[in-house]
């Protein structure tokens, strides 16, 4: 029988919860599985056009990681792939693909592994929790990956809470951005990071949006990324005075992420943004999003459409 598995966007580190906090985004990637007859990986739409279709795909791998984990082997399948969320974006398009993956060969197999395993496969996989955690469970969700699993909280996001998110026309692989980062950190920065994670976190928690803009700082990552990202220190800076709750580096950019009141008309940080877009050369979209709290869903009665590709 065919199922769906549809997967949200992410987006990692708020800030100072670098590898340890996210959140999810209604953007998807949605995964079409048929058993069959042989096994077939087709990539659809212009986004995917650069991936392998075959086994050397990234999702069918995850299918793949997934059946070994649970001692089984997969039967053949056409997988059918596409995506809403561009890739090496820093809106956690590699974390879609791999959650999609390891919930679509899980559902194939009749559910061996649990939802922790689930979890904790695909953070040891990516290697951080911060985008494979929000993408399976939804909402806002902070995660360590530690010897003895992947713990983590999942926070309802507070009322009024919605996000808007600037993402450049260009890409910047996730390794390139870490490659950009020091090996390691004070004292002074290591403290900074936990109190203003930890603020960060009860705020949210609590729906303390006012406290979020101080909360959002970050010294461990986003002003090593800075030089990466045209227009990045402009709106980490000055944000926050055009509408916005607080900003950061969307995951391992280039996208930015502000946090914002659905109370307040978002027109003049729109403005603000594309201002910084222009100001730098550069194209790219601007858009309101609430957070996802859905998590990746399974749909196992689609309704028939033909299939492409
Ligand atoms: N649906 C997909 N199918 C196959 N490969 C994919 C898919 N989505 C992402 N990828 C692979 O992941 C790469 C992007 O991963 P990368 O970690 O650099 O960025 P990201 O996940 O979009 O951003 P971030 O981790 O900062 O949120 C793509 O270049 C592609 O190789
Ligand atoms: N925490 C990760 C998210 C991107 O995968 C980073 O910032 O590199």
């Amino acid at each position: 029988m065919t199922f769906l598995v549809r997967v949200p966007a992410s987006s990692a580190n708020l800030g100072p919860g670098f590898d340890s906090l996210g959140l999810s985004l209604p953007l998807f990637t949605t995964l079409r599985v048929t058993p069959g007859a042989v096994t077939e990986v087709v990539p659809l739409g212009p986004e995917l056009a650069g991936t392998p279709a075959g086994a050397g795909n990234y999702v069918y791998r995850a299918m793949q990681l997934a059946a070994r984990r649970a001692g089984r082997d997969l039967p053949p399948l056409r997988l059918e792939i596409e995506t809403e969320i561009p890739l090496a974006r820093g809106l956690g398009s590699s974390a879609a693909a791999l959650v999609g993956g390891i919930v679509a060969a899980n559902e194939l197999l009749g559910r061996p592994l649990a939802p922790g395993a689930l979890l904790d496969l695909a953070a040891r996989e990516e290697g951080h929790p911060d985008n494979v955690a929000p993408a399976l469970l939804g909402g806002i969700v902070v995660a360590t990956l530690g010897p003895g699993g992947t713990a983590h909280v999942r926070l309802a996001p507070p009322p009024h809470l919605g996000v808007t998110v600037l993402v450049p026309d260009f890409e910047l692989a996730t390794s390139r951005a870490r490659a950009a980062l020091p090996e390691s950190y004070s004292r002074a920065d290591a403290v900074h990071a936990l109190s203003h994670t930890g603020l960060l976190v009860g705020a949210l928690a609590q729906g303390q949006l006012e406290l979020l803009r101080g909360a959002m700082n970050d010294r461990l990552h986003q002003p090593w990324r800075a030089a990466l990202v045209p227009g990045l220190a402009d709106i980490l800076a000055n944000a926050a005075d055009h509408g916005a709750l607080g900003a950061a580096l969307s995951g391992a950019g280039p996208t930015v992420l502000c946090l914002r009141d659905t109370r307040q008309d978002p027109a003049e940080l729109h403005h603000y943004l594309h201002g910084v877009l222009r100001g730098h050369g550069l194209t790219g979209g601007v858009l309101d999003l609430p957070v996802d709290t859905a998590g990746t869903v399974v749909d196992t009665s689609p309704q028939e459409v033909p299939a492409r590709g």
